[in-house]
């Protein structure tokens, strides 16, 4: 019987408050190896919010973060600051909208894939090299490019780009926030292929934000819909798109249906 996968992240009752606004408000969920969670909801439902709350970039007010290290879960808010920052570059991986926001601009791609190994302890020049052109292979980024500067590259390059920096550590888990939005619709499928491979591959627990039911359908396995900081409605992706409980739930799949 193959073994149950075990959870590598599990978010108790995250609440985030902007002022009076309760960007996230008692949001639950776990999440399991090899699992791709998406989350969908309106502009302002606090998608973003709760990822960089779960990334260890911003402060829960309430509730607990928890992430697999070795073979228990550790609690990421209650780590002393220099601890969270040597767990978070080994373990999780942000993957931004904008891959400006998640690259050096100013060093070359192979630098780009190296920097967050050698942040890891990796030392050995040859080595890094070869990891690094290995990844500009499996993002389909030829291998004479390995010394540009991303700055030079297409959208879609610098995209795939973030991804192969994002995963060359090995995280256990990898948040995108809408990692397909800003590029051209051949491009997006190319990458989302990209993505499926890689995360069937490499089986990393995964949550991805888009306001793109087709990205969700294509790469979730279970999909949370938010609305005003609270989560409304959760299950299985295709029982969740194809049979709508949540009014806000209805209007979005039925919305996507109509264009
Ligand atoms: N740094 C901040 N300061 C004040 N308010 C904030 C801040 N960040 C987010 N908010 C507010 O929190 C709420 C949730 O924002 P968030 O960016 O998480 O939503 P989102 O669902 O990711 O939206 P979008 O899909 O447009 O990116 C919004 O009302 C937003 O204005």
């Amino acid at each position: 019987m193959k073994p149950r996968a075990r959870d590598i992240l599990r978010a108790d009752r995250v609440s985030k408050l902007f002022g009076r606004i309760p960007a996230c408000n008692s949001v639950s969920f776990s999440l399991r190896e090899g699992e791709v969670l998406g989350i969908v909801g309106e502009s302002g439902s606090g998608k973003s919010t709760l990822l960089r709350c779960l990334a260890g970039r911003i402060p829960p007010d309430a509730g607990t973060v928890r992430i697999a290290s070795d073979d228990h879960l550790v609690d990421l808010w209650a780590m002393d600051e220099a601890s969270r920052e040597q767990f978070l570059p080994t373990t999780v991986s942000l993957i931004h909208q904008n891959p400006r926001d998640g690259l050096r601009l100013d060093i070359s791609a192979g630098g780009n894939i190296a920097e967050p190994l050698m942040a890891a302890g990796g030392r050995h020049y040859g080595s890094l090299r070869a990891t690094a052109l290995e990844w500009l292979e499996k993002v389909d980024i030829e291998s004479r490019r390995v010394d540009d500067p991303p700055e030079i590259f297409s959208g879609g390059m610098q995209q795939r780009l973030q991804i192969a920096r994002g995963l060359a550590t090995h995280p256990r888990l990898v948040l995108m926030d809408e990692p397909t939005g800003g590029l051209d619709v051949s491009v997006q499928a190319k990458l989302l292929d990209l993505l499926r491979r890689l995360v069937h591959e490499l089986g990393i627990a995964v949550v991805v934000v888009t306001h793109d039911i087709g990205v969700a359908r294509l790469l979730a396995d279970r999909l949370m819909v938010m609305q005003h900081g609270r989560v409304i409605e959760e299950g299985l992706t295709d029982q969740v798109l194809d049979d709508p409980h949540h009014p806000y739930t209805q209007l979005l799949v039925s919305s996507v249906l109509q264009v």
